[in-house]
């Protein structure tokens, strides 16, 4: 059993390496570049059932290192054609589960994936996510555009960039960004008719999982009022919001949890509807693009409504009181926010 055991972490360790120079090697072949020079602003992350935005051209694969580690799969540059300006758009796309969906939920390296987009200049970031539906009107494949979350995370995930000798209490009352939440509406009714059905508001429940609700637990989040659930909205939002993200989720609904007699959520329920779907997300998330490339919404992208805001949630610590390692973090993460 022991040489069992031993024998098959030092196999998975010999696979992934040589999967890692296999990819590596291709993308030599392609030749995409390891670099990007022009700050990126938008960056789409993509859940279940989304490990890679098709239809866009592939322009750079960044490996970037963060203070938090590694994110959970290169950050791929993508030249999105906006029919608005002429110009390609770059956006980044990043894989939240990785490229093999190898990381659940409570393991995906959120503060890394945030603090890598942000290195290189996103300052808005559209998150797709599928989601359970815990309403009848919700039903499987609706898009729902959420505008509120309910935390019923474990506190097991590593949530926040200060700590460990820097302060900060942010806002987040509205956990999502409704500037960039009335495009992605008007984006989403403009599609309606061609299979896509929206629901312009929800409310998240944001479970730990891995494993799925119980029938208590999914009847309760009904009766709180929670319109579709998840393992993935948190710590994310909070993350881009301590990091001075514009952050929205797109959510399409796959299941009706376990409190429907249509019978209980499974992966190959939430994978079906995903794959059945897909070309709908992918033509969702192209119209958003195409929007948010116009000139009048030059500032949202840019989300300078927050720019500045982490000065002053994160100016609690005393000078005397900041530590030099979480002094070192946050100044990677905001560059001479606190000097
Ligand atoms: C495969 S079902 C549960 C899984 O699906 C959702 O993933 P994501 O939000 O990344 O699309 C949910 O949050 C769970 O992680
Ligand atoms: N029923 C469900 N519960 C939690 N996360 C989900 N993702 C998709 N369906 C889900």
């Amino acid at each position: 059993m022991f040489h069992q055991r031993s024998f098959g972490s030092l196999g998975t360790h010999f696979v992934r390496t040589q999967l890692r120079a296999i990819h590596i090697g291709f993308r030599r072949m392609a030749n995409i570049a390891t670099t990007y020079s022009d700050p990126v602003r938008i960056a789409v992350i993509g859940g279940t059932g989304v490990q890679s935005l098709p239809g866009f051209t592939h322009v750079a694969t960044l490996d970037i290192e963060t203070p938090w580690g590694s994110p959970s799969a290169p950050v791929s540059v993508l030249h999105h054609p906006s029919s608005s300006t002429g110009k390609p758009l770059p956006i980044a796309f990043l894989s939240r589960h990785g490229q093999h969906h190898e990381y659940a939920p409570h393991e995906v390296p959120s503060r890394a994936n945030i603090a890598a987009l942000r290195s290189i200049g996103v300052r808005t970031i559209i998150a797709f996510s599928a989601v359970g539906s815990l309403q009848e009107a919700i039903k499987p494949r609706d898009f729902v555009i959420p505008n509120q979350v309910i935390d019923r995370t474990k506190g097991i995930r590593p949530f926040t960039f200060f700590e460990g000798g820097m302060v900060a209490h942010v806002g987040f009352a509205d956990p999502f960004d409704e500037g960039i939440a009335k495009i992605v509406r008007k984006c989403g009714h403009s599609l309606e008719g061609e299979g896509v059905r929206l629901h312009d508001t929800g409310t998240i429940i944001c479970m730990e999982g891995p494993q799925f609700s119980t029938r208590a637990e999914s009847s309760m989040y009904r009766s709180w009022g929670g319109s579709v659930i998840n393992m993935s909205a948190l710590p994310e939002a909070k993350l881009a919001r301590e990091a001075e993200i514009a952050y929205q989720m797109i959510c399409m609904s796959t299941d009706y949890d376990c409190w429907h007699d249509s019978g209980d959520v499974t992966v190959e329920m939430v994978m079906g509807h995903m794959k059945a779907n897909a070309e709908n997300a992918r033509r969702f998330v192209g119209a958003v693009l195409d929007e948010l490339s116009k000139d009048e919404h030059a500032d949202l992208v840019l989300a300078k409504h927050l720019e500045g805001s982490m000065k002053f949630a994160g100016g609690i610590t005393g000078v005397i009181g900041r530590k030099p390692e979480a002094k070192k973090n946050i100044g990677w993460l905001l560059p001479g926010y606190f000097e």
